[in-house]
């Protein structure tokens, strides 16, 4: 008989990686050995799609590489593209973009080719497209013309253009490109652990990433942010209102979105950057509404639970503050982590077993079989 095995294999290791690593207990996170507190707001997300999928922080002249492959992949193909009106006038946004990511794989030009080259190249065109797919999204319900990109703006730049149709101003971009960074790689969460899972099966790149959109789309999960920001909104009166909306929630036995975590038991380090990105961008909005609210319902759910705010809390009003659509939270920080979806599915590929755990069964034994007319 299997051994019980804990509740949602917390503190199982699943994976060797080199990727990223996270001391939960000190509240430190580091993708190839960098501390994220080091290269947080130092590197652009280019870099840092660099550094996961490639292994190290790029040369100029790597870093001017990728940026024209990025610039080359962006374009996506006749299939999602024949999708898109027909994604956007059902469903959400995740199940949208969750499908559109699973048709890019029709139109890719490595469809057929299982090799890690063509991982890599597909993982390139990955990233590059999935900002453009969402911008797609959107601009196809608002029923407007998705801008030109901006050859001077990099990922982040430009994917402000093409959701809010303007140039953002340059504070606003670094903002986002740090936001894509913070978000970019977290060891075994649940949607990486998914991508590891199909891609062990010697399944392809897109079947991997179109699985992980699913995972990351749960409240419990990715969705979250968007959860939090509908939390935000939804609170009437000053910030002494939301006292009691958490006191309450939490006396109704519900959760509170974007608190707590598997793995930090302390503060996520990446809510440092941004508690101070909300901060910083409510004095530029002279909006401060969501960001008081959010250190309110931080001390209380502290106070209250001793549970600190997880990477999705501050992201939330941030995202607001930028001028990113509600429903558009969790598309955007897939964005993010298809850098590091994509190179957990190169890794799993490059040294491969099937992932294939044990379970722990608990139904009757010894049933005997009578016919149906005798049940
Ligand atoms: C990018 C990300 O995925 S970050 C996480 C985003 N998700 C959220 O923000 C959703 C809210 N948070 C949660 O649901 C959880 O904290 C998770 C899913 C993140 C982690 O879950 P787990 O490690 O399985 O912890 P679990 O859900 O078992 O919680 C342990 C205890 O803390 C409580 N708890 C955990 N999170 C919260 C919360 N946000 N609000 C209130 N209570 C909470 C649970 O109710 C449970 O209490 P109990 O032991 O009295 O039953
Ligand atoms: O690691 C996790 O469990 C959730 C996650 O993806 C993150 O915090 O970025």
């Amino acid at each position: 008989m299997a051994e019980k095995s804990p509740r949602g294999l917390a503190d199982v290791v699943a994976a060797s990686t080199s990727i990223s690593d996270i001391d939960g207990r000190a509240g430190r996170l580091s993708y190839r050995g960098y501390d994220i507190h080091d290269i947080a707001g130092r590197i652009s997300f280019e870099e840092c799609v660099h550094l996961l999928q490639r292994g190290t922080l790029p040369t100029q002249a790597e870093l001017d590489g990728l940026t024209a492959e990025l610039a080359d992949g962006r374009r996506y193909g006749s299939v999602a593209t024949t999708l898109l009106p027909y994604v956007v006038q059902s469903g959400t946004p995740m199940e949208a973009l969750r499908t559109l990511v699973s048709s890019l794989a029709i139109d890719d030009p490595d469809a057929a080719d299982a090799s890690i080259e063509a991982d890599r190249r597909k993982a390139t065109r990955l990233v590059a497209q999935m900002p453009v797919l969402v911008a797609s999204y959107e601009a196809q319900r608002s029923g407007r013309e998705l801008p030109e990109a901006d050859p001077e703006l990099g990922i982040a730049g430009n994917f402000l253009l093409q959701i809010t149709g303007e140039r953002p101003a340059p504070r606003a971009a670094e903002i986002f490109d740090e936001c894509l960074v913070l978000h970019a790689d977290h060891t075994m969460n649940a949607s990486t652990f998914t991508a590891r899972v199909i891609a062990a099966t010697l399944s392809d790149m897109h079947s991997a990433i179109t699985g992980a959109m699913g995972a990351l789309r749960g409240p419990l999960h990715g969705g979250a942010n968007e959860a939090v920001m509908k939390t935000l909104t939804s609170i009437d009166g000053d910030a002494d209102a939301v006292d009691q909306f958490v006191r309450d929630e939490l006396a109704a036995g519900r959760k509170i979105m974007g608190f707590g975590h598997r793995v930090y038991k302390t503060e996520d380090p990446r809510a440092t950057h941004l508690r101070k990105m909300s901060e910083e961008l409510a004095d530029l909005t002279g909006n401060r509404r969501y960001y008081e609210f959010s250190r309110r319902m931080e001390q209380v759910v502290l106070d209250e639970k001793g549970l600190y705010p997880n990477v999705d809390f501050f992201a939330a009003s941030v995202y607001h503050a930028l001028g990113i659509p509600t429903d558009l939270f969790t598309p955007v920080f897939a964005i993010s982590r298809m850098s590091g979806w994509t190179a957990h599915v190169i890794e799993q590929h490059e040294d491969n077993r099937l992932i294939r755990p044990d379970s722990d069964y608990t139904g009757p034994h010894d049933q005997q079989w009578v016919e149906i007319s005798k049940r």
